[in-house]
């Protein structure tokens, strides 16, 4: 049995992991940490997601956490990113990352510990979004310049980050296809007399509103015609058992910086 380490099991999503956990073949929670100072330390991690006592106490020794299990995912802020990664890597925990909204020292930080540790990164652990990357890449490959790229993405009034993972990832895809830099093409507001808008731009729209889960369209609009990509999350667990699967995975790897793509086996 796979023991996995949940970070910030008080979160939307670490209850989710912790609830989907319950049921989960193979695998089973052996630690779930709180940011320290949270209501809900030492009480039981299964409580707390509602799926009754398991018998795991709530902690915020990221330490001891670290060392007790056979992998741990984060789900946190990037404000807590650091020290996660800085305590996976001093137990050897090979770790998964679904934490979004990570900077560039952040992502530098990634590529030194996966020559320590294995590593699974991904702003979006559910297959359909995995396989939707794919088909960006695809019709932005195909279609060239003359089909413009917007991007949208829609979630609940609570997220912290924008554009969300999920639509920067997109947008690196698109990028890709197009041998270009996402940073210098993309396009991320518009108000007032923008001008035309610019060949090979990327657009992004960000939505904010009440629960919903997680929305994502690819937009390519030509002359006469478009193609929209779009998925739509209804629920958290689709996440949650993505980064599970991720996590059974990665313990059978050698340090290193893995996707998505690697762990459903798309990889080229
Ligand atoms: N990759 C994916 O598939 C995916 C899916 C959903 C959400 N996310 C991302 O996951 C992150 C969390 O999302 P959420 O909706 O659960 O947010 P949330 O705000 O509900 O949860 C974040 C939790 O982290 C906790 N936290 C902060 N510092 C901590 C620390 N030092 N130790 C332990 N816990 C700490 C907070 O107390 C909070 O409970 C976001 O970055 C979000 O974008 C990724
Ligand atoms: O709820 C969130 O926050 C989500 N974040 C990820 C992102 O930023 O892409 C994935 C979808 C849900």
């Amino acid at each position: 049995m796979t023991t996995v380490g949940i970070l910030g099991a008080g979160g939307r999503m670490g209850r989710a992991l912790v609830a989907a956990l319950a049921d989960e073949q193979g695998l089973t929670l052996g630690a779930a940490t709180l940011r320290p100072g949270h209501a809900e330390l030492d009480g039981d991690a299964g409580v707390l997601a509602g799926v009754g006592a398991l018998d795991i106490a709530l902690t915020d020794d990221l330490a001891a956490a670290a060392a007790a299990v056979d992998v741990l995912i984060d789900f946190t802020l990037p404000a807590a990113f650091e020290d996660n990664l800085q305590a996976a890597v001093s137990a050897g925990t090979p770790i998964v990352i679904g934490t979004t909204g990570l900077d560039a020292e952040a992502e530098a930080a990634l590529d030194g510990a996966a020559s320590h540790i294995p590593i699974v990164q991904a702003a979006n652990y559910s297959s359909g979004v995995t396989l939707m990357r794919r088909l960006a890449e695809l019709a932005a490959g195909a279609l060239g310049d003359d089909y413009d790229v917007e991007i949208l993405e829609a979630h609940h009034r609570l997220k912290k980050d924008a554009p969300s993972g999920t639509a920067l990832a997109l947008g690196e895809a698109v990028a890709a296809a197009r041998g270009v830099n996402l940073t210098e093409q993309s396009v991320r507001s518009r108000d007032g007399i923008t001008g035309e808008r610019p060949v090979g731009a990327i657009g992004f729209q960000t939505l904010r509103g009440g629960d919903i889960v997680g929305e994502h369209t690819v937009m390519l609009a030509g002359q006469g015609e478009r193609i929209e990509l779009t998925h739509r999350a209804s629920s958290r667990d689709t996440f949650a058992r993505g980064a599970l699967r991720a996590a059974g995975w990665l313990v059978h790897q050698s340090a290193g910086r893995f996707d998505m793509e690697d762990v459903l086996g798309l990889s080229a």
